[in-house]
C-alpha cells in the first residue's frame, strides 16, 4: 500500500475525530468521477428525505430518524415539538427512576428487563455493551428478545428474588410483534407469581393506540414512551426505544444525540470524496458490484463494539435485502452482513479471509484509546493494547497481500458520542447506497411472509391437537392423522409439529417411536 494511495483516500475529518481510510479498495483513479453523478443523486434524494419527502413509497411513509437528533429540521412543527418533549420526558423518567420517586414495590429500581426484538433490541443490546460500565450503572440491564421458553428461564432466574425492583420496557413499534408479546405474557406470568402487580413494573415504547399501548393504557402500566411510523425499527436506536433503557443505564443520551447530529451535519456534505457516508456507500458499490456480490465483514478491534456488527446485519441487510427495485424489476439486491471482533475472529474464520474463497471484504473498526487508565507492559514495553493494534493492521497487510481489500474506520475512543456518530455513519450510508442501487431501503416486505407461515402453523397444530383429541386413545402416523383432519399436503409440517409436542407433553401427546421416523406413532391421552 503506497503512503501516497493512503494519503489522497483517508478521509480525515478532526472535528469528529475519525478517519476512513478507502485506500485498500483497488478502485481505479477513474471511479469516483464516473459515480459523481449516481451519488449526487443520492444526496439530492437524501436531502428530500430529511425534508419530509415519501422516502418509503410502498408504506407511504416519511423516514425521519434524522430528525430525532436535530428535532428543528423536521417538517412540521408538531413533529419538532414531540420529539423534543419525549426527550425532555425520558431525561426526566430516568432521573425520578435513579433517584427513586419512581419504584418498584420492593423499593427503587435496580435492574431493566427490555422486551423486544429487531429494531427493538439491537440498538439497546448493542448501545449497553458499548457504554455500560455493569460494575458501577445505575441498573443491571437483561433482555428478552426471542419466543424461547427456556431463555425467558435462564433471564428469570437471574432475576429472582429481584422482580420487585425490575423494571420491564416492553418496546414495540407495531405492537402486536408475536416474540414480543409472549415476552410480556411469561414477564406478566413471573411478576404475578412472585405476588407483584407487573403494570406497577412495566414501562411501553410503543405506536400511540397500537395494541400493545391499549394493554399499557388498560393496565395502567407507569409510563409509555411513543415510536412514530415515520422511524423504522431498525434506525430507532436513537428515539425512545433506544433513548430509554441508555438513559435509565445511566448513559449520556445527549452525547448519542450530539454525534449523530454531527455526523449528520458532515454527511450532508455535496462533496461527496469530504463526505464519509457517501463514501462508504461508493466503495460497498465498487466492492459488491453494486450486486452484493461480496459480504461485509465488519471486524472492531475493541471489546464495547463486539455486537455492531449484529446491529449493523440489520440495519444493512434489512434495509437492502430486496427482491424489487423501485421500477419493479426483479433485483434480488442487498449485501450479507457477520463479524464479531478482532483480534478474537483471527483464531476463528480469518483464515478463511486470508485464503479461502475471496466472496467479502472487511471493515475494520480502530479504537487508538486502550483503556481508561493506564496500561502495564505485558511484554518488553509492550502493553495488551499494542497488541491489539498489532493484530488489526497486520490483518489488514496479511488480508491485503493477498488481493482482499478492507475499509478502516479509525475513532478515538468509544464514547456517547461515538457511538451516536457510527450509528449515523452507517444509517446515512445504507440511505445513499439504496438509491444507488434503486431500491426502497425503508421497507421489509420479506419480512411479512415468514410471520404468516408461522401463524398458519400455529392453526395447523392446533387442528392436529383437535383431531387427537377427537380420537382419543387411538394411535396415528403423520401421514393417517394428515388423512384424518384432511391435510394430506401437509403431512411433512404434521410431523414436525408432533414431534415437537411429544417432546413438551404438557398436552397429552405421545409417541410411540416406530421403525422409522415415519412410521412413529401418535396419540392422545
Ligand atoms: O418493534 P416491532 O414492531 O415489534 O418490530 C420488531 C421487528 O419486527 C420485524 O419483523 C421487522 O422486520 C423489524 O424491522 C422490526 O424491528
Amino acid at each position: 500500500m503506497s503512503w501516497n494511495r493512503f494519503k489522497e483516500y483517508c478521509l480525515n475529518i478532526p472535528s469528529l475525530d475519525l478517519s476512513l481510510d478507502v485506500s485498500r479498495v483497488d478502485f481505479p483513479d477513474t471511479y469516483l468521477a464516473e459515480m459523481q453523478p449516481k451519488i449526487a443523486k443520492a444526496i439530492a434524494d437524501m436531502e428530500a428525505l430529511e425534508g419530509g419527502a415519501i422516502a418509503n413509497p410502498d408504506e407511504n411513509r416519511m423516514v425521519g430518524h434524522y430528525w430525532l437528533r436535530n428535532a428543528a429540521i423536521a417538517p412540521d412543527a408538531a413533529i419538532t415539538d414531540e420529539i423534543t418533549k419525549t426527550r425532555a420526558r425520558i431525561k426526566d423518567f430516568a432521573k425520578k427512576v435513579h433517584a427513586g420517586e419512581i419504584a418498584g414495590q420492593d423499593g427503587p429500581f435496580k435492574n431493566i428487563l427490555c422486551i423486544g426484538i429487531g429494531g427493538s433490541a439491537l440498538g439497546p443490546q448493542f448501545v449497553s455493551q458499548a457504554l455500560g460500565h455493569p460494575a458501577s450503572d445505575p441498573v443491571k440491564v437483561y433482555f428478552f428478545d426471542n419466543t424461547d421458553p427456556d431463555g425467558f428461564d435462564i433471564v428469570l432466574s437471574q432475576l429472582k428474588g429481584q422482580l420487585g425492583q425490575t423494571l420491564a420496557i416492553v418496546t414495540t413499534k407495531s405492537g402486536g410483534t408475536p416474540e414480543t408479546r409472549n415476552g410480556m405474557v411469561e414477564a406478566q406470568a413471573a411478576w404475578k407469581a412472585a405476588g407483584l402487580d407487573f403494570a406497577k413494573h412495566a414501562v411501553a415504547i410503543t405506536g400511540e393506540g397500537s395494541k400493545m399501548d391499549k394493554v399499557a393504557v388498560s393496565e395502567g402500566w407507569i409510563e409509555r414512551f411513543p415510536m412514530w411510523d415515520w422511524v423504522g425499527g431498525r434506525t430507532s436506536e436513537l428515539a425512545a426505544v433506544g433513548l430509554v433503557p441508555a438513559a435509565l443505564n445511566g448513559i449520556d443520551i445527549d452525547g448519542m444525540l450530539d454525534g449523530a447530529a454531527a455526523m449528520d451535519e458532515v454527511t450532508r456534505n455535496k462533496d461527496f470524496r469530504q463526505n464519509p457516508a457517501a463514501m462508504l456507500a461508493l466503495m460497498w458499490y465498487r466492492l459488491t458490484g453494486g450486486k452484493g456480490a461480496r459480504d461485509m465483514v465488519i471486524l472492531p478491534y475493541k471489546e464495547r463494539l463486539s455486537l455492531f456488527a449484529k446491529y449493523l446485519q440489520q440495519l444493512v441487510m434489512e434495509s437492502l435485502g430486496k427482491e424489487k427495485d423501485l421500477d419493479g424489476n426483479v433485483v434480488h439486491q442487498g449485501i450479507a452482513v457477520y463479524g464479531n471482533k478482532g483480534s478474537t475472529d483471527q483464531h476463528a474464520y480469518v483464515q478463511q479471509l486470508r485464503d479461502g474463497v475471496p466472496n467479502f471484504y472487511a471493515t475494520f473498526i480502530e479504537v487508538l484509546k486502550s483503556r481508561a487508565g493506564d496500561s502495564i507492559a505485558v511484554e518488553g514495553e509492550h502493553t495488551a493494547g499494542d497488541f491489539l493494534q498489532g493484530f488489526l493492521l497486520g490483518t489488514r497487510d496479511a488480508l491485503y497481500d493477498n488481493g482482499r481489500n478492507s475499509i478502516t474506520i479509525t475513532v478515538k475512543e468509544v464514547t456517547p458520542f461515538t457511538v451516536g456518530m457510527l450509528i449515523a455513519l452507517y444509517e446515512r450510508a445504507v440511505g445513499y447506497y439504496g438509491t444507488l442501487v434503486n431500491i426502497n431501503a425503508y421497507h421489509q416486505p420479506g419480512v411479512e411472509a415468514g410471520k404468516k407461515a408461522a401463524a398458519s402453523t400455529l392453526e395447523l397444530r392446533q387442528a392436529i391437537l383437535d383431531g387427537l383429541r377427537a380420537a382419543k386413545g387411538e394411535s396415528f402416523t403423520a401421514e393417517s392423522l394428515a388423512k384424518k383432519i384432511g391435510r394430506e399436503p401437509q403431512t411433512e409440517l404434521i410431523y414436525k409439529i408432533l414431534e415437537n409436542l411429544a417432546a413438551n407433553p404438557a398436552k397429552g401427546v405421545q409417541k410411540s417411536a416406530g421403525q422409522a421416523f415415519c412410521d412413529n406413532q401418535y396419540s392422545c391421552v
